[in-house]
């Protein structure tokens, strides 16, 4: 067994905003920069830690981390729709053995991702379907929110499993962050109508989908010229946060509470749990050396960005 990492935010504005060109190549560059990692790396599987919103998980039953046995991506914010290649009576030796761990996991046997999971492998394959994925769903946008110590200790369990698992080259894949504020709906901020969608809003309308993605984009154009009400980016929140994963120092964040979370950072920076799970599941399989890091506070993508790649 060999194992890897790539951590990267993502965006649902990636296809759909226009930052100032040198940061757009500063971007693209540190994508290329990873393909080329995973490239070499040639991964047998892919271990994928990801947020959703709202699209494959809601309100009706929100689970604080699930495992699919299967995936089907839904295809929002023009990323790639249609099934994963999920090995599923690995997802499910998985999921138990993180059990037999003590951390209660959730299980889907038809698990629908986002753009959340789904950018990352079309950004580093090319299509969602080119490698075997097991995908590990993690709250980063439903409170309440599990605490911090609970991610890495479930993350810890996943990477003891991978630890066994002979033969495989695996790639763990944490999915968002870093600060932001995007305008996902919170329940006791949300109108009637959003909070219909936050309960059970399973495969919107068209149009509804569209009048989604569109108050997103208009939030960001907005933001980039200072003039949307939602949290500012904090680069110093961010480089804290990088710092930790690059020391292996998992446990400074036990203590991290999700308000405080929320008020520095605003409410998307919970997606940095998908983060500590891959890092700690990386710990879990022995030390590591960070390969790449990037950051660039980016407005026009309501997105402190980083990527981070380890192993
Ligand atoms: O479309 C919606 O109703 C919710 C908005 C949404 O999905 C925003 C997503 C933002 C990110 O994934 C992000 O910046 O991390
Ligand atoms: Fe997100």
């Amino acid at each position: 067994m060999s194992v890897a990492l790539v951590c990267m935010s993502h965006s649902p504005l990636l296809e759909f905003a226009d930052p100032p060109a040198d940061v757009g190549a500063a971007v693209e560059d540190a994508f290329a920069q990873a393909r080329t990692f995973v490239e070499d790396f040639d991964p047998t599987l892919v271990v994928s830690f990801a947020p959703d919103h709202y699209n494959g998980f809601f309100y009706e039953l929100m689970p604080p981390f699930c495992v699919g046995f299967e995936a089907v991506a839904v295809g929002d914010y023009g990323s790639q729709a249609g099934t994963l290649d999920v090995p599923a009576a690995l997802a499910e030796d998985l999921a138990q053995a993180v059990i037999d761990r003590d951390v209660d996991m959730a299980i889907s046997r038809r698990m629908r991702i986002d753009h959340g999971a789904v950018q990352p492998l079309e950004i580093l394959f090319g299509d969602i379907a080119a490698r075997r994925v097991v995908p590990v769903f993690v709250n980063g946008v439903a409170a309440p929110f599990t605490p911090m110590r609970r991610i890495r200790r479930m993350g810890t369990a996943v990477g003891e499993f991978v630890a066994t698992l002979s033969g495989e080259r695996v790639l763990l894949i944490g999915s968002g962050g870093l600060s932001h504020d995007p305008p996902v709906p919170r329940w006791e901020t949300a109108t009637d109508r959003q909070r219909a969608d936050l309960l059970d809003g399973r495969d919107p309308a068209p149009d509804a989908r569209e009048a989604r993605q569109r108050r997103v984009i208009e939030t960001a154009r907005a933001f980039a010229a200072g003039e949307a009400g939602i949290r500012d980016l904090n680069p110093e929140w961010d480089a804290a946060f990088l710092d930790i994963c690059a020391s292996g120092d998992l446990e400074e964040v036990d203590g991290w509470s999700p308000a405080r979370m929320a008020e520095d950072a605003g409410n998307s920076a919970h997606e940095v749990r998908t983060w500590l799970a891959a890092f700690s599941a990386l710990r879990a399989c022995g030390g590591y050396d960070v390969v790449q890091r990037f950051y660039r506070p980016i407005p026009e993508l309501i997105a402190g960005f980083g990527l981070m790649t380890a192993r």
